[in-house]
C-alpha cells in the first residue's frame, strides 16, 4: 500500500469556505490540552515535506499555513509550550508532552514576520482553506524515502491538483527574493 501523503489529503481534498471565521487548535494530549484559537481563516495553506514542519505519525508532509501573529492567541494550557530550536527562522511551539506544534512564529527580519505558521487539521471546524500546493517535496529523501518512489508521490500528489515543489511555491520564493533585494538595497 502506498504510504500516507497526510491523513487529510490522502482520500481528496475538501474546498475551505470563503466565509470560515476561524476555530481552535488543540494539541494531541488527552486532558489539559493546549489550545489556541485563530481569529479568521488561514492563507497559503500547503503541504510541506520538510523534515522541521510536525507531521502526523505516519504521513509524509505536514499540512502547513499563515495567519496574522494578531490572529493568534494561546487560550489554554500554554506552560505546556515550549520552542523546540530556538536557532530555527520558525520558532516553533510544541506540547512538551505530546509534542504537537501549536503555532511558529518568527521573530527576526525575514519576508514573513508578522505571519505565524499553523496546522489546521488540529480543529474540529470545518471551513479552513485547504492546501494549495506541494512544497520541499525532494525534502522527504533527506528523511530516508527512497528516491525511486518520488515520481509515485509526485504524481499522486499532482492528481490531488497539488503543484510540487521542492522550495516553496514561485510567488512564495519571489516574496522571499522581493524581501532579500530589498535589505541589500537598504544596506548599500
Ligand atoms: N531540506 C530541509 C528544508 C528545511 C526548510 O528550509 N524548511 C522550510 C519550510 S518549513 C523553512 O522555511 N524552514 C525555516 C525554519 O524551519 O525555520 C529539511 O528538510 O530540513
Ligand atoms: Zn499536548
Ligand atoms: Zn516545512
Amino acid at each position: 500500500m502506498a504510504p500516507s501523503l497526510h491523513p487529510s489529503i490522502d482520500n481528496g481534498i475538501t474546498k475551505g469556505s470563503d466565509k470560515f471565521s476561524g476555530g481552535k487548535l488543540h494539541c494531541q494530549c488527552p486532558t489539559n490540552k493546549v489550545e489556541v484559537t485563530l481569529t479568521g481563516n488561514v492563507l497559503h495553506n500547503h503541504v510541506c515535506g520538510c523534515s522541521q514542519c510536525w507531521k502526523p505519525s505516519g504521513a509524509l508532509f505536514a499540512v502547513i499555513a499563515v495567519i496574522p501573529v494578531e490572529n493568534v492567541k494561546v487560550t489554554a494550557n500554554g506552560d505546556k509550550l515550549s520552542i523546540i530550536d530556538g536557532k530555527a527562522t520558525i520558532l516553533r511551539h510544541a506540547c512538551k508532552e505530546c509534542g504537537v506544534h501549536l503555532y511558529g512564529r518568527i521573530k527576526k527580519k525575514h519576508a514573513f514576520k508578522g505571519l505565524d505558521f499553523v496546522h489546521v487539521e488540529l480543529s474540529d471546524e470545518k471551513g479552513w482553506q485547504e492546501p494549495q500546493f506541494a512544497a520541499f517535496v525532494s525534502s522527504l529523501i533527506e528523511q530516508g524515502f527512497d528516491p525511486n518512489e518520488m515520481p509515485s508521490v509526485r504524481a499522486r500528489l499532482n492528481e490531488l491538483g497539488l503543484q510540487t515543489y521542492d522550495a516553496l511555491s514561485p510567488p512564495l520564493m519571489d516574496a522571499l527574493a522581493a524581501f532579500a533585494a530589498k535589505e541589500k538595497k537598504a544596506s548599500l
